[in-house]
């Protein structure tokens, strides 16, 4: 349709380009009834953002292109064939005070998009039970991880799934650190009212990251608090992120500290080998990426941590390969893999425990043996206790090693280093195990 043909292009001047193609590209006409332009798109999530989001704007361009249209309308997943069929009116007639602010929103850092294992399942399913509204975990939410390990995925997924159920919830979506300058605005402009309307009265649920960023910052900790407090009494909701646990948080007042730890308390760890693989195939598909088997394995042995390391190897591999028209082989794998980890050998705990097969004459097969006999068990403990200490892989991977869980390397490093500090031909011992890893 000519108007909308016209208020498109007026738009696309108007809009960032990423906002253009995420959010105005999708709709197309549904209709023209009298005054009334009605919109179509994808689904409820995306009508109800478009309307709270860029609704004003649209109209206003639609307006200035035809005005004799009054009105625009967003409708999702309203089919255009049957004219009898009233589209589905997504904004309810009584729209409550105060609106989400949910600007960041990646739309893929959905749950279905996360990958759970071992290391994530408990923030994983405490946040689904935030955005499912259950009462299991109580209001308040406090995940923390070192870098890259999902807590804003798992921030958006809240987000994305509560907007999807109940598209008018209040949602504050924000960085600690916007929450302090937003707070220092409305003080120089004298707004605290305002500002204190929106987190107070006018939310639903608050999600905030990196609440590190507020080390030193009392008055902004002092007036989060207050929030907080507010909200959690009025049995609304509040997550928190950061990359530490609260009680290691420094800079921070011990009223705050507490309030932050008066919910669950949650930390991600770094994802095992399983969970790495399934993110490589889930991000690799989202890339039109086709990966066989071996090379999905191989990418997970080598890059642990930081998920961002493989997105960056995924990326890479897809540039590499469409220099070659498509074709992926060992090379091209192992430069990709060499360019992002380095070109040293990584240690891995599988070096370390031949190296404790040798040291201690055990064959492999005992120390993966369900034997408990000292001579078997205590050899396994070390090469548990050697490779936590000197790789990055998880207690999962270790323990795999060896056909046991992570609770069973947890207690091999207790025993061991219990024994070292009692026992000098021990920790004698160990030490000289530890330079010969060293060399490996
Ligand atoms: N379990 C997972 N499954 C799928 N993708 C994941 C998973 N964990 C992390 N990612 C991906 O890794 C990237 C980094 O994650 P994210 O930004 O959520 O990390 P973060 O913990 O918030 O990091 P930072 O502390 O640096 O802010 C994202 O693209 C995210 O989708």
């Amino acid at each position: 349709m000519k108007v909308w043909n016209q208020a498109r292009e007026r738009l696309q001047d108007i809009l960032s380009n990423n906002v253009f193609s995420l959010w105005i590209e999708p709709l197309s006409v549904n209709e023209r009834a009298g005054d009334s332009l009605s919109l179509r798109c994808p689904d409820r999530y995306f009508g109800a953002y478009v309307t709270q989001n860029y609704l004003d704007i649209i109209s206003k361009v639609v307006a200035e292109c035809d005005d004799s249209i009054k009105q625009v309308r967003i409708n999702a997943c309203c089919r255009p064939t049957a004219p009898s069929q009233e589209p589905q009116q997504l904004r309810l007639p009584t729209l409550p005070e105060g609106v989400s602010s949910t600007r960041a929103l990646h739309p893929r850092y959905t749950f279905a998009n996360f990958m759970v294992g071992e290391s994530n399942v408990l923030a994983q399913s405490a946040c689904r039970s935030m955005s499912q509204l259950d009462d299991a975990i109580g209001p308040c939410l406090y995940i923390n991880s070192t870098t890259g390990l999902g807590k804003t995925h798992l921030s958006h997924a809240i987000a994305h799934q509560i907007l999807d159920l109940s598209p008018m919830t209040r949602l504050q979506y924000l960085t600690a650190q916007q929450f302090a300058a937003e707070m220092v605005n409305n003080i120089k402009s004298n707004a605290m009212d305002v500002f204190k309307r929106k987190y107070h009265e006018q939310c639903d649920i608050l999600l905030v990251e990196d609440m590190q960023s507020l080390t030193g910052k009392k008055k902004t900790q002092q007036e989060l608090n207050e929030v907080l407090d507010t909200l959690i009494k009025l049995g609304k909701r509040v997550v928190m992120t950061a990359d530490k646990a609260p009680r290691e948080l420094i800079g921070i007042d011990d009223d705050f500290r507490s309030r932050m730890s008066s919910g669950l308390v949650t930390s991600i760890q770094k994802p095992d080998m399983d969970t790495r693989c399934r993110i490589i195939r889930r991000k690799a598909q989202q890339q039109n990426l086709q990966l066989a088997d071996p090379y999905v394995d191989y990418l997970a042995q080598h890059i642990k941590g930081d998920v961002r390391r493989i997105e960056s190897a995924l990326i890479a591999i897809n540039a590499r390969a469409s220099l070659k028209q498509g074709l992926i082989d060992d090379q091209l794998i192992e430069d990709v893999v060499r360019a992002l980890v380095g070109g040293s050998r990584e240690l891995t705990s599988r070096a370390i425990c031949e190296l404790v097969v040798q040291q201690f004459k055990v064959p492999l097969a005992d120390l993966q043996s369900k034997s408990r006999k000292k001579c078997i068990a205590f050899p396994r403990q070390v090469a548990m206790y050697l490779s936590r200490k000197h790789t990055e892989e998880t207690l999962a991977d270790i323990g795999r090693i060896f056909n046991r869980d992570h609770s069973t390397v947890m207690h091999a490093i207790k025993v061991v280093t219990d024994l070292s500090r009692r026992d000098n031909s021990i920790s004698a011992q160990l030490e000289l195990l530890s330079s010969k890893v060293q060399q490996l």
